[in-house]
């Protein structure tokens, strides 16, 4: 999936036919200011240089709100342009060709009115659905009808998003309550008004009260130890997860005592009790990941490694943590084994740092090429993706992210801050938010990255050594 439902609940199509002198731009802006989540550039007269060039600034005040952006029928130009993906209706493009020439990374998103349309349209790789027109429209004159029936037995039919399109405005969503739909895709009610933003602002309220089948927040556990200084482990982590938008829970390995100066003390669990905390969560509130960090013992990473696959657990991120800050192994040998034998096959991404990445390759790391060999050694041995993080003596801020034989790199803003603490436990929680929100791996990389640069930028400063970031910095 390459769009999340949430991103359909407004979903702004532009008409230049509304434009009155202004430009496009500026327009889209203001539906962006007003919130919109979503954005199509629909062009059906627009001389291809001119589309190209619209295409490609759209796409970056898009980028700049961090809402995806599409181009309306034209592959082409959604390459050309680097937009996120197009839009095809059905006499288009067939969706698997569509797929075919955009790639697996791409947002493609079809037109349907039947369920049999849906089916084919999702069986064929679309991200979401269109389906309309849902009322009278001016905007489309070559459409026709679809009833709230049908729009419901789409929705019903199919597990990718579905936005309703066709003479929407705020007083015509209430209707479509309880059909399934996603959201709204929306031309004249937007573009055509006299304040776009307002009008957008009003959609997004109307929208959020009677929309959303997967509306659900998604939920994250994580299996780490407690740190009573709250920089880091499970206090870091479940921060991080109310600031990515995703319900937090935990199963504690051990308690720590510790402050920014270092540890005083450490208490784990017995393995009785963490299986009774995994137990718990997972009967009731099923996790839609799970971030795995310090866990002290073989035992305990048996026991994990046991009850997460009992329960078939998803979108499982382990921060391997197995050398302290100062240098030193925090897991003896046989943790180390189990750690590798049971823990990094279920990953769907592991996130050591350099020495943790020298001692599960087997190799020295001292450039960015060893970086690579490294990862691709822990991916091919463990069959789980790695993200290299530099850091500690190499590259900065930039990480590798080793997968299904490739690589990519995330480059990182060098920030200068010595308050670190915590910096590992909160990519790797920020990760998995964003997996269990939907994002793909690299988005949920990149997105993690954004989020801990934040953290570290807001520039905490606390206690009288190496102390933690501010986690809530964007809460004013
Ligand atoms: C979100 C969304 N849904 C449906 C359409 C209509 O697409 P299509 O049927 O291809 O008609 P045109 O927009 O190309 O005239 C859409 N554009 N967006
Ligand atoms: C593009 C499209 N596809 C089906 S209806 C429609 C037009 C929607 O425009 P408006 O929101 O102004 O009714
Ligand atoms: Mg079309």
């Amino acid at each position: 999936m390459n769009c999340r439902p949430e991103d359909m609940l407004v979903y702004a199509v532009t008409d230049r036919a509304w434009l009155k002198g202004e430009s496009l731009k500026d327009q889209v802006e203001k539906a962006l200011k007003g919130g919109v989540t979503f954005v199509q550039l629909r062009e059906k007269n627009l001389d291809r240089r001119l589309f190209l060039e619209e295409a490609a600034t759209i796409k970056e005040l898009c980028d700049s709100f961090h809402v995806p952006f599409v181009i309306n029928d034209d592959v082409e130009i959604a390459l050309a342009s680097g937009a996120d993906g197009v839009h095809v209706g059905q006499k288009d493009m067939d969706v698997k060709e569509a797929r075919r020439r955009l790639g697996p990374g791409k947002i493609i998103g079809v037109s349907c009115k039947t369920v049999e349309q849906a089916k084919a349209a999702e069986a064929g790789g679309a991200d979401y659905l269109g389906v309309g027109a849902m009322y009278p429209t001016d905007t489309k004159s070559d459409t026709s009808q679809v009833t709230v029936e049908t729009l419901k037995a789409i929705c019903r039919a199919v597990d990718i998003p579905v936005v309703a399109i066709g003479g929407i405005r705020a007083d015509r969503i209430q209707p479509l309550k309880g059909t399934g739909a996603d959201g709204v895709a929306v031309v004249s009610a937007i573009f055509g008004q006299p304040d776009i933003e307002a009008a957008a602002r009003r959609l997004k309220e109307t929208a959020e009260m009677y929309l959303g089948r997967h509306r659900r927040r998604k939920t994250v556990l994580t299996i780490a130890g407690s740190d009573s200084s709250g920089g880091a482990g499970i206090q870091a982590d479940l921060k991080t997860m109310l600031a990515n938008g995703v319900y937090g829970m935990s199963a504690i390995t051990a308690l720590t005592a510790q402050n920014t100066t270092g540890v005083s003390g450490i208490f784990p669990v017995t393995p009785e009790f963490l299986a009774m905390q995994i137990d718990s969560v997972f009967s009731d509130i099923r996790p839609d990941a799970v971030k795995i960090g310090m866990v002290s013992s073989g035992e305990l990473i048996r026991v994990i490694a046991e009850r997460l696959s009992y329960y078939k657990a998803e979108n499982i991120v382990v921060d391997p943590v197995m050398i302290s800050t100062s240098g030193s192994r925090l897991l003896d040998e046989d943790a180390v084994g189990a750690l590798k034998e049971l823990l990094l096959p279920m990953a769907a991404v592991a996130t050591p740092n350099i020495p943790e990445a020298e001692v599960l390759s087997g190799i020295c790391i001292r450039s960015s090429e060893d970086m690579v060999r490294a990862a691709e050694i822990i991916s091919r041995e463990y069959g789980c993706a790695v993200l290299c993080k530099g850091g500690h003596r190499l590259n900065d801020a930039n990480d590798l992210l080793y997968r299904d034989g490739g690589f990519c790199w995330f480059m990182g803003r060098r920030i200068d801050n010595p308050n670190t603490h915590g910096t590992g436990c909160t990519l790797s929680s920020a990760i998995a938010s964003g997996l269990a929100r939907g994002y793909s791996l690299e988005q949920a990389v990149e997105r993690a990255k954004e989020y801990l640069s934040g953290a570290l930028e807001a520039m905490l400063d606390l206690g009288s050594g190496s102390g933690p970031m501010d986690h809530g910095f964007q809460i004013p």
